[in-house]
C-alpha cells in the first residue's frame, strides 16, 4: 500500500530512497549489473517483467524499450556520413558510441533521434520494441545536446519547473509535476544548487557538472523511452564525469531506461560502466558488442592492449594509427558481424532503401523521396514515394487517440501562460539592471540640464525639436540594438526547445511580445518624464500624448531589431544592417535636414523615427503652448517681420507656421498609423522567418 507520502507520486518515478533505486545503487557500486545478451528475445515481445541478474538479484524491467537499428546509411549531399551501421541496446543498458573526431558519432545519434532529414537516410530501419521509428515514438526520445542551452538568468528551480509545466501534459495535476521535479532533483543530486542561477560565460552560476545534470534532468522529465546523450562529459573533470556517468547508469538501471551516449575519451573507470560499445570509424561500424569484450576483439586482430592501459585510449589510438590498421579493424568488424545476432525483424518492420538509379519505380514524380519496402519473410519489395511530410511506411506512425488530440504536450493557453512568466522572469534582470537605470537616468539628466526650461521663443524652436528628436532617436537605437543582442541568444534556446517539441512557435512569440511589454516601456517612460519636465516643454495632456508616441516608436525599433535579427541570424551582419538602416533613418528623420535631395526624398517614409518625431512636433506645438516671434530683424517668419510689437506684446507664431517651417506635412493620425504598421509588419515578418525559413530539425 502506498503511504501518504507516496500517494501523489507517479508510479513510474520511484523515490531515490525506494528499494529499486537503492538496489540499482548497490549494484552499480559493486559492479553487479550485467548487460543483457544480444538477440534472443522476439522483437515484439515486451521485455519480461523480471530479468534474472547475477547473484540472484532481480530488476524490474517491465517498461523498458529495446532499440534496434540496422543497415543505417546516411548520405548528405553525396557524402556518405554513415554506412551499414547496426546495433541494439536494451533497457537498463548504456551504449557508448566512440570514435575519432568526425567519425559520425553525432550523426548516428541524430539518426536514432529521427533528427536528420528523411532524404538523408539512404537505407536502414530503427525500431523501438519492434515498432519502426515514427513521429509518436520520436516524442519518447530525450536528446541531451552537447551544449547546455538554458536561460542564464533563471535559477535551476525555475528552469526545471518551467520545463515541467511545458512538457508534462495539462491533465497531470500541478502537485504531481512538482513531485516529478523533486524526484529529478534528488536523483541527479541537484538539491544544493536549486536556487543558483544557471549562469553563462559572463556570469557565474551552476558548475559544469551541475549544468550537465540539469540538462539531463530537463530531458528526463518526460519519462523518455530512449535517452540520447551527446558528449555528456565534455568539459568536466574526470571525477565529475565519472559521477555523472554513474548517475546515468543508476538511472538506467532503476528506471529501466535505454541510454545511448557518445563520448570522446572516457577514463578507464567510466569505460567499465558502459554495457555496450559501438565504435565508428569514418562512418563505418568498427565494433559493436559488449564493452567488456572489445579488447578481445582487438587482440584477435593482433593488437593486444597492455595491462593497466586505459582501454578507451588504446582503442582510439588504434583507430587513428594508420590507414592499414583502420582497414584491418573494419575487416575484423565485417567478419564479426557475420556471427553477431541482432533481434529478428519485427512484424511491422521494414528495412527501407532508396531505389538506385538503374531501378525503375512507379510514382517517383511527386517530389518526395522514393522508398522501397523489403519484406524479408515474403521476399518481396514494394516501391512507393513519400513526400517530405513524412514516411508512409509503417503502421507505427499512427498515433493513439489520446496522442492524436494534440502534437504538443500542453495546450496553447498553458504554453502562452508559462512562456509569458518565463520570459518576464528571464528578461527582468537584464532590462531592469542597475546599469540600465544609471544609463537611462544619467543620460536623461544630461539632456534635461542641457535644455533646461527652454524659453518659448522662436529662436529656441530647434531646441525643442532637438530634445524630442533625441528622445526618439536614443530609444530607437537602444531597442534595435537590444533586440539584436538578445534575440540571437534566445534563438538558441528557442531552437533547442522547438526541435524537442516543447511548444508552438506562435505561443512563444506572443508570450515574448506581451511579457516584455511592461519592462520595455518602463525605462523610456522614466527617461521622458525627466527630460520633458526639466526641459519645460508642454502641459500634462501633451506629455501623455508624447509618451504614447515614444512608446510606439520604441516598439517599432524593437520590432525592426527582431526582424533584422531573425533575417540575418548572425550578430555581426545584423549589426551592420541595423546600423546602416538606423543611421539613414536618423539623418532622414527630419531633424538634421529638411532639405533632402529629391531622389532621396522617398527614404524618409521608411524611417519610423521620422513619423515619431513629426508626431511629437504636432503634439508639442499647439495654440495652448505659444512660441513668441523673434525680433523682426532676425525672425525667419514673414509674419513676425511684418507684425511689430504692439503695446509691448510680442506677437506669437501660429503652430501651423512652426510645423510648416519644420516640414511637418502629414497629420498626426497618419504618423501614428505608420508607427503601428511598422510594429505589426516587422513583427509579422520576423515570425514568418522563424516559422517557415528558420526551422530547426
Ligand atoms: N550536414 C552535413 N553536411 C555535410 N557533412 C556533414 C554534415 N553533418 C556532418 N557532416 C560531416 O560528417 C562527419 C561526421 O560528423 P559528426 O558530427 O557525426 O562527427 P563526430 O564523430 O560526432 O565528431 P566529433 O567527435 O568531432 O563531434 C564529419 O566529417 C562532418 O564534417
Amino acid at each position: 500500500m502506498l503511504t501518504k507520502e507516496h500517494a501523489g507520486r507517479p508510479k513510474s518515478w520511484p523515490r531515490p530512497d525506494s528499494a529499486g533505486y537503492r538496489l540499482a545503487n548497490y549494484m552499480l557500486e559493486n559492479n553487479m549489473y550485467l548487460p543483457i545478451e544480444e538477440g534472443g528475445e522476439g522483437e515484439n515481445e515486451t521485455t519480461p517483467s523480471l530479468v534474472p541478474r547475477e547473484n540472484g538479484i532481480k530488476r524490474n524491467a517491465s517498461r523498458g524499450t529495446r532499440v534496434v537499428w540496422r543497415d543505417v546509411k546516411v548520405v548528405v549531399e553525396d557524402k556518405v556520413l554513415l554506412k551499414d551501421v547496426a546495433g541494439q541496446v536494451e533497457p537498463g543498458e548504456i551504449l557508448a558510441v566512440m570514435g575519432p573526431s568526425g567519425a559520425g558519432k553525432t550523426t548516428l545519434l541524430n539518426t536514432l533521434a529521427g533528427r536528420i532529414p528523411d532524404s538523408s537516410l539512404d537505407t536502414g530501419s530503427i525500431t523501438f520494441n519492434g515498432e519502426p521509428l515514427c513521429k509518436r515514438l520520436k516524442r519518447r526520445i530525450c536528446y541531451v545536446l552537447q551544449q547546455d542551452i538554458f536561460f542564464a538568468t533563471l535559477t535551476l528551480r525555475d528552469t526545471l519547473m518551467f520545463t515541467a509545466m511545458l512538457r508534462l501534459p495539462d491533465a497531470m495535476p500541478y502537485a504531481e509535476k512538482v513531485k516529478k521535479v523533486d524526484w529529478i532533483v534528488e536523483v541527479l543530486d541537484l538539491k544544493k544548487c536549486l536556487d543558483t542561477k544557471i549562469g553563462d560565460d559572463l556570469s557565474r552560476g551552476l558548475s559544469g557538472g551541475e549544468r550537465k545534470r540539469a540538462n539531463i534532468g530537463c530531458e528526463l522529465l518526460t519519462d523518455p523511452a530512449l535517452i540520447l546523450l551527446d558528449e555528456p562529459t565534455s568539459g568536466l573533470d574526470s571525477s565529475t564525469a565519472l559521477s555523472l556517468i554513474r548517475t546515468v547508469k543508476r538511472l538506467a538501471l532503476s528506471e529501466n531506461k535505454t541510454v545511448v551516449t557518445t563520448i570522446h575519451q572516457p577514463s578507464s573507470q567510466i569505460f567499465t560502466v558502459f554495457d555496450k560499445l559501438c565504435l565508428v570509424l569514418n562512418g563505418e561500424l568498427a565494433y559493436f558488442g559488449k564493452a567488456s569484450e572489445v579488447l578481445d576483439f582487438f587482440e584477435n586482430l593482433g593488437m593486444p592492449c597492455e595491462p593497466h592501459y586505459n582501454p578507451a585510449d588504446f582503442i582510439l589510438e588504434k583507430m587513428k594509427e594508420s590507414k592499414e590498421v583502420e582497414l584491418k579493424i573494419l575487416a575484423g568488424s565485417y567478419e564479426r558481424r557475420k556471427t553477431c545476432r541482432l533481434a529478428p525483424l519485427g512484424e511491422n518492420e521494414v528495412v527501407m532503401r532508396r531505389p538506385r538509379e538503374e531501378e525503375s519505380y512507379p510514382s517517383s514524380s511527386n517530389g518526395g523521396s522514393t522508398y522501397v519496402r523489403m519484406d524479408s519473410e515474403k521476399g518481396t519489395a514494394t516501391y512507393w514515394a513519400g513526400g517530405s511530410s513524412g514516411r508512409k511506411w509503417s503502421s507505427g506512425d499512427k498515433d493513439t487517440p489520446e496522442e492524436k488530440q494534440g502534437k504538443w504536450p500542453t495546450g496553447f493557453l498553458t504554453q502562452y501562460r508559462v512562456l509569458t512568466q518565463r520570459n518576464f522572469l528571464q528578461a527582468r534582470p537584464k532590462m531592469l539592471s542597475k546599469w540600465n537605470f544609471i544609463q537611462t537616468f544619467g543620460i536623461g539628466l544630461i539632456i534635461g540640464l542641457m535644455w533646461f526650461q527652454i524659453p518659448h521663443t522662436e529662436d529656441r524652436i530647434m531646441d525643442v525639436g532637438g530634445v524630442l528628436f533625441f528622445c526618439v532617436m536614443y530609444w530607437g537605437f537602444v531597442f534595435v540594438m537590444d533586440a539584436l543582442a538578445a534575440f540571437p541568444m534566445e534563438l538558441v534556446v528557442l531552437n533547442k526547445e522547438r526541435a524537442a517539441g516543447y511548444y508552438r512557435l506562435s505561443a512563444y512569440y506572443l508570450a515574448k511580445l506581451t511579457s516584455e511589454l511592461p519592462l520595455t516601456l518602463l525605462l523610456p517612460s522614466g527617461f521622458l518624464t525627466l527630460c520633458y519636465w526639466m526641459a519645460g516643454l508642454n502641459t500634462v495632456g501633451p506629455f501623455f500624448a508624447t509618451w504614447a508616441v515614444l512608446m510606439l516608436s520604441s516598439l517599432a525599433g524593437q520590432s525592426l531589431g527582431l526582424f533584422i535579427s531573425a533575417a540575418c541570424l548572425d550578430f555581426q551582419r545584423a549589426v551592420t544592417v541595423a546600423s546602416i538602416f538606423m543611421m539613414g533613418s536618423s539623418l532622414l528623420g527630419g531633424f538634421y535636414t529638411t532639405q533632402v535631395p529629391h531622389w532621396l526624398a522617398w527614404v524618409k517614409f521608411t524611417s519610423f523615427l521620422n513619423y515619431a518625431f513629426h508626431g511629437m512636433l504636432i503634439i508639442e506645438f499647439t495654440p495652448e503652448n505659444p512660441f513668441s516671434c523673434a525680433p523682426p530683424a532676425t525672425s525667419a517668419f514673414e509674419l513676425c517681420r511684418s507684425n511689430a510689437t504692439v503695446n509691448g506684446t510680442v506677437p506669437v507664431l501660429p503652430p501651423e507656421y512652426i510645423l510648416g517651417g519644420l516640414k511637418v506635412e502629414l497629420p498626426l493620425y497618419t504618423d501614428i498609423a505608420m508607427l503601428i504598421a511598422f510594429i505589426v509588419v516587422f513583427r509579422a515578418l520576423a515570425y514568418v522567418i522563424l516559422r517557415f525559413i528558420y526551422k530547426p530539425r
